[in-house]
């Protein structure tokens, strides 16, 4: 008899865990988090203002100041009992990375005492040997470092028994290549402020930053601790490989924007706390389409900021859940058959002056500038939706896109009835002889559609990839483990590089003696008509849009090793390069590090099937066979033959399940094995692909969910979907 699951089902407490809650988020909110008020308070002038300095213009803090920084840092921390400090930072596995240094130490004479100096507060050398490097590791020095980013403000993580500062920093090699999400990050928002300024420029003289923001909505799956444990799938590949679906699943619709059950409120209320603490504007929470589903958003804010705050609120809810006796489930696609989890990123960008540039604006000319930037915007995707699809790649992600759930992985853009008549409008009457009268009319038209479009903004299509919804624009395809700064470095970097095209266009156009706002609309025009095939306003779940997207000639690659390609393109090379947010030797380096985590991943979820295939699932099948066997020829030796028809046929049924999964089990080891002699990692990936994720996957699991829902219950070790998905 299995133990493990029915241990798990007794062992499962529904009683909420008690949550100290204050009545008001502002009495906590940043309390762990050296603000700006901080700063004031345990900085000297001299240090404040270096320091704001660096925040506002993304230079390095002056060493010179570092040391008095440093002390103010470690004042602060230590009046909230924190006693170590660690640079954290986001290297290329995925996960965030922290090393914990005390502020302990001995001086020459022997004397204790705590110490933290600017040195050890601007950089740290973690061991760059362990981390994904795709190879720059073999032509480069092996070592590499940590250093702050004064952007991101230092907290101090308190959940659990310790008390640590946290030094947000950016990861790169000795010789200068970026070994993590966020210095590429930090240099795509340098490279979209610079070009985005110099458009502003055409409308307002006084903007001189353009910050990008994201607000991104994270969705997760919650099961009990003690059955999650019984999933050795859930505990290693954060999915479960094999489960047939329960009588009930979503069908009902009945847990979308339902009461939240009693112990994932408590769940809820207690992350958010921590995460209010760390200055985490939560704002949003419910349940999701799928049982055991739910989201939360926070407020938007900088990119920066933003990719930090997610990044950690991941953490600090696995960190939560552990409280709780719960597990979070961060994987797109946990179980088969129900919905899987997304992280829409909700993005647009702010000028210095308080302007949001994809809100459409109060006046004409406000509104020319936000026409301006909306075009450069499908203009960008229409451009480099291939870099977009592979900004959101992963063998999770994989799962997920296309599944009738989530965006298709064909890249489109969707931008709601009013806007595409604008863009029409556009279109049809900036002609060759257009001129100022053309010109103001046309300026007043679109001005007098955009109070609809405002009143529209909840026109909302929610299967598309990348969506308008009224002053931003959603990326919906992104996955829910993904970290944002990847599709954020690639979404602002190829706005950088369209914006910067398009001021050259109307510069030349200028030039020749065209009146700027003309030039500004001309050049619009010609990008609306460029960048027409990526819109699409329709249902993009449908089998239609798949066959009219490939009359449009978008690209529709479905899985991961392909996607990648786009990355080292010509064209990739040189808009990174150009832009300076990756070298060739960076990009290929990234490249090669996402095809192997590809591979691993996929080789490590064929492992774990034959293994749950080989000693939980058959295994169990074969006890009942043999009851079974028991059973006929007990019938038989009654002389009830007759009688035993049933079992008979039930018995064929289950052996052959057995044999063919036998088959799949040994097959798949076969197939893996040739896998792992191909030497080339694109060529091995598309071969985990295909001759392993797709020949097997898919044909082991129909067997083994084929017998759980054959076998004798009692006999089945692997907790269900019914169980995972309904018992809290
Ligand atoms: N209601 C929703 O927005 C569902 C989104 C879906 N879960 C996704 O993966 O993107």
């Amino acid at each position: 008899m299995s133990s493990l699951r029915f241990e798990a089902l007794k062992n499962i407490n529904s009683t909420p865990t008690e949550v100290a809650t204050t009545t008001k988020v502002t009495a906590i909110f940043a309390e762990n988090v050296f603000t700006h008020a901080v700063a004031r308070q345990f900085l000297a002038d001299e240090a404040f203002k270096s320091l704001q300095a660096s925040v506002k213009n993304g230079h390095k803090i002056d060493r010179s100041m570092a040391n008095q920084i440093a002390n103010g840092i470690r004042a602060w921390a230590e009046s909230k009992g924190v006693t170590h400090y660690t640079h954290w930072f986001q290297p290329l596995t995925g996960t965030t990375a922290e090393k914990h240094d005390s502020f302990f130490t001995l001086k020459s004479d022997g004397t204790p005492i705590e110490t933290f100096d600017g040195d050890a507060l601007i950089q740290q050398e973690p061991d760059a040997s362990s981390f994904p490097n795709g190879g720059l590791r073999a032509t480069f020095e092996a070592r590499g470092y940590t250093a702050w980013d004064p952007s991101s403000p230092a907290f101090i993580m308190d959940i659990g028994t310790g008390k640590t500062l946290c030094i947000p920093t950016i990861f790169i090699s000795y010789t200068g290549e970026s070994l993590d999400y966020k210095a590429p990050l930090v240099k795509a928002l340098e490279a979209i402020n610079r070009a985005a300024v110099d458009v502003c420029n055409y409308f307002d003289k006084n903007v001189t930053r353009v910050t990008p923001t994201l607000g991104w909505e994270q969705e997760y799956f919650v099961v009990d601790e003690g059955l999650f444990n019984a999933r050795p799938d859930l505990l290693l590949c954060g999915r479960t490989v094999f489960g047939h679906s329960p009588a009930k699943g979503q069908q009902l619709e009945d847990h979308y924007f339902g009461s939240i059950p009693e112990r994932i409120y408590a769940f809820m209320r207690d992350f958010e706390q921590e995460s209010y603490r760390l200055g985490i504007p939560l704002r949003t929470r419910h349940n999701e389409v799928a049982p055991a589903q739910f989201e939360c958003a926070p407020i938007f804010e900088e990119v920066n900021i933003a990719v930090d705050h997610n990044t950690l609120l991941m953490d600090v809810m696995t960190r939560v859940a552990a409280r709780h006796g719960l597990r979070v489930l961060l994987h797109e696609k946990p179980f088969a058959g129900i919905n899987g989890s997304g992280k829409h990123n909700n993005w647009s960008m702010a000028t210095d002056t308080g302007v949001n540039l994809l809100a459409p604006g109060k006046t004409p000319k406000t509104n020319l500038m936000f026409l301006t930037f909306f075009v450069n915007t499908i203009k960008a995707v229409h451009d480099y939706a291939d870099l977009l699809r592979a900004s959101i790649a992963s063998a999770s992600n994989d799962f997920r896109l296309g599944a009738n759930e989530a965006p298709p992985a064909i890249i489109s853009v969707f931008v709601g009835q009013y806007l595409a008549k604008v863009l029409q409008d556009v279109k049809e009457r900036v002609g060759d002889n257009f001129d100022e009268q053309d010109e103001s009319m046309l300026k007043m038209d679109i001005h007098r559609s955009i109070p609809e479009l405002l009143q529209d903004n909840t026109d909302r299509n929610r299967t598309s990839p990348f969506a308008f919804t009224g002053n931003k624009f959603e990326f919906r395809a992104v996955g829910s483990t993904a970290n944002c700064a990847n599709p954020m470095t690639v979404l602002n970097t190829i706005m950088a590089e369209t914006l910067k095209q398009f001021k050259k266009d109307v510069d030349g156009l200028i030039e020749k003696g065209e009146k700027k706002e003309i030039a500004i609309l001309h050049t619009i025009r010609e990008y609306i008509v460029a960048s027409e095939k990526v819109c699409f306003e329709g249902d993009g779940y449908s089998e239609e849009w798949e066959k009219e997207a490939e009359r449009r000639g978008l690209a529709n690659v479905k899985t991961t090793p392909t996607a990648l390609d786009a990355m080292v393109t010509e064209k990739s090379l040189k808009l990174f390069q150009d832009n300076n947010i990756y070298t060739h030797a960076e990009l290929e380096a990234r490249h090669e590090i996402e095809l192997e985590k590809y591979i691993k991943k996929v080789q490590i979820e064929s492992r774990l099937m034959v293994d749950l295939a080989s000693t939980h699932i058959i295994p169990a099948a074969v006890r009942y066979q043999n009851t079974l066997i028991n059973t006929v020829r007990g019938l038989k030796d009654l002389g009830l033959e007759s009688t035993g028809t049933c079992t008979r046929n039930l018995l064929e049924k289950i052996s052959n399940h057995i044999n063919e999964a036998t088959k799949a089990v040994e097959a798949m080891v076969e197939a893996r094995k040739k896998c792992n002699n191909i030497t080339d990692s694109r060529e091995k990936a598309i071969a985990y692909c295909t001759e392993v994720k797709e020949a097997h996957f898919d044909n082991l699991r129909y067997h083994a969910d084929k017998l759980e829902q054959l076998v004798d219950d009692r006999e089945w070790s692997l907790p269900k979907y019914r169980e995972l998905l309904f018992v809290r």
